[in-house]
């Protein structure tokens, strides 16, 4: 199975249903340095042993003034996407606020999949935000970087769809603050139904495997 290259105007374009679409080169330097900050954000107060009921006061007020800030200007509208240019010629269009991939939701690691000979692969390294048992990534984190996978490899060699069924095989502990390798490809599709496979490796191991059901939207010819 192949990457689907066509330009992304022969893709089902999200005006065409109403949603607004930015270009992922128009998202402003000063807007992925605050996203990036505020990750930091989350980190940092996961995990202060701060106790000092002054210091944590002004932090939570010093919080409450940015956001209410931002606040004056509108929210984006929901479903807002975001159009990428992938390596090899092709491009692809996601939410841009998706809590796994997402440019502007700090907090998304975000994982970031281009297109390979066989599907798609990424990298991501997690840090205590994702950690469910000491040192480790959360299963429901690993679950959500999968569904991603395998998502975006669905979407790319056929065309968007939800996913209806995922299924995951945890093998090894995955730990915070290693390299993960995140591949997927398509298995094989039956009309709308998208048969995939995604996988978490660590050092070349496996430590997490996937096989998902995609289920690709019908698109009005
Ligand atoms: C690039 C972006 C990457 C994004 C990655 C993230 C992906 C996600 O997280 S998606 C969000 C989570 N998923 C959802 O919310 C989906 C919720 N479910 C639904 O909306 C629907 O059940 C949906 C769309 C999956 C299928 O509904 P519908 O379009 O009516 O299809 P339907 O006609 O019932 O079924 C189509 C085929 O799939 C099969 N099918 C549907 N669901 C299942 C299932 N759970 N298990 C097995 N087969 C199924 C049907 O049997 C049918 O097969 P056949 O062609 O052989 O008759």
């Amino acid at each position: 199975m192949t990457v689907n290259t066509q330009p992304a105007t022969e893709r089902p374009d999200p005006r065409a249903f109403g949603l607004p679409v930015v270009e992922q080169d128009d998202i402003p330097a000063e807007l992925r340095a605050l996203v990036g900050r505020v990750h930091d954000l989350i980190g940092a107060v996961a995990n202060t042993t701060e106790t000092d009921p002054r210091t944590l006061a002004e932090a939570a007020a010093a919080v409450e003034g940015v956001t209410e800030r931002l606040g004056r200007a509108p929210r984006r509208q929901i479903g807002t996407m975001v159009r990428r240019d992938l390596p090899g010629g092709a491009s692809e269009f996601g939410t841009i606020s998706n809590i796994v991939a997402g440019d502007t939701n700090p907090a998304a690691p975000p994982l970031s999949l281009v297109p390979t000979a066989e599907g798609v692969r990424g990298e991501v390294t997690l840090d205590t935000v994702y950690q469910g048992p000491p040192g480790l990534v959360h299963g429901g984190w690993i679950a959500a970087l999968l569904d991603q996978a395998v998502g975006t490899a669905s979407s790319l060699a056929t065309s968007p769809g939800l996913t209806a069924r995922l299924e995951i095989d945890y093998r090894s502990p995955t730990p915070l603050f290693n390299p993960l390798e995140i591949t997927a490809e398509v298995e094989r599709t039956e009309r709308r139904k998208v048969y995939v496979n995604g996988r978490i490796r660590v050092n070349g191991e496996i430590t997490a495997q996937a096989r998902a059901l995609m289920v690709r939207v019908p698109f009005p010819e």
